[in-house]
């Protein structure tokens, strides 16, 4: 089984095809290739249906590529990779444990005891600012709160990597800064590798060592930039305002924007014979 080991993750030359229900295959990304490095914050930006989940998939032994090889900590992924930990947009909190049992979990799995476990529990949900609500059960919490119990369910079991599929999609403007700003504080005590999927640029700007734009389906790999804001970045409402944040986020504009251009009119003018393979 591949593990975390060294955080390294590596995608290389990969393609996924899926069959539709009408029996077509199509090309959901083609011929992916980048690195993500130990201890780096990599943000993939990209349309709407380019593939940023499927890949995503790939890396966390969920799905296999078609063609090509993701590797992490040097092995080829072959199933669920130990060392990793998740963060969706959706809240994987299991509705009928309290908080503290929610993030005891992980923990437990891996063979804690229950007394250790929920001590570990407490001192990350103290770390995400959640001292005091240990026994609510996750309905009882705001959008916000709710997000932090899942950042400390996917922080304690201290992973190498730690893979974010748009996990602040659904908070509003204010608590998504707020959000972010918080993981970026965690991030930089324990620096696991980080793939983080996102529509939002500037989110994928203030946050990243490095973006990758990709380009509408079939997703490839348009252009790689690599983010030289100063760490640790701070407030990322704040870093919004400086000049070299806005000259990297009209660079990379410049670039994605023509693909969301093109995904735009695609689903806006019905389905196309593009992305099916030949
Ligand atoms: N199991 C599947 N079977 C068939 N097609 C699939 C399957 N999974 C994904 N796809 C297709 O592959 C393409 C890429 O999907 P994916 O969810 O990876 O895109 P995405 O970039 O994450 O999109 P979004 O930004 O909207 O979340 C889409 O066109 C989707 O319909």
């Amino acid at each position: 089984m591949a593990d975390a080991n060294n955080g390294r993750i590596e995608i290389e030359g990969v393609t996924k095809r899926f069959l539709t229900p009408s029996g077509d295959v199509f090309t959901a990304i083609k011929d992916v290739s980048f690195t993500v490095e130990p201890g780096q914050f990599c943000a993939v930006v990209g349309p709407t249906g380019c593939g940023k989940s499927t890949t995503l998939g790939m890396v966390s032994g969920l799905d296999k590529p078609s063609e090509g090889t993701v590797k992490v900590g040097g092995k080829v992924v072959d199933g669920i990779t130990d060392g990793v930990s998740f963060m969706f947009q959706a809240d994987a909190l299991l509705p009928w444990k309290t908080v503290l049992a929610n993030v005891a979990l992980g923990p437990i799995f891996k063979g804690a005891s229950k007394a250790e476990a929920q001590a570990r529990a407490r001192d990350w949900l103290r770390r995400v600012g959640l001292a005091g609500f240990e026994d609510r059960y996750p309905h009882q919490l705001s959008g916000g709160m709710r997000k932090r119990v899942a950042m400390a369910a996917a922080l304690i079991n201290e992973p190498k990597i730690l893979m974010m599929d748009e996990p602040f999609g659904a908070l509003d403007v204010q608590t998504k800064a707020i959000m972010s700003n918080e993981l970026l504080g965690l991030w930089e005590q324990s620096r696991p590798a980080v793939l983080f999927i996102t529509h939002d640029l500037d989110e994928a700007v203030a946050l990243a060592d490095k973006v990758v734009v990709m380009t509408s389906s079939p997703g490839t790999v348009k252009a790689v930039y690599d983010i030289d804001l100063p760490r640790p970045r701070g407030s990322v409402q704040e870093i919004r305002f400086e000049p070299r944040f806005l000259e990297l986020q009209h660079q990379i504009w410049d670039t994605l924007r023509e693909e969301v251009e093109r995904a735009y009119a695609r689903t806006a003018g019905g389905p196309t014979e593009e992305g099916k393979a030949a």
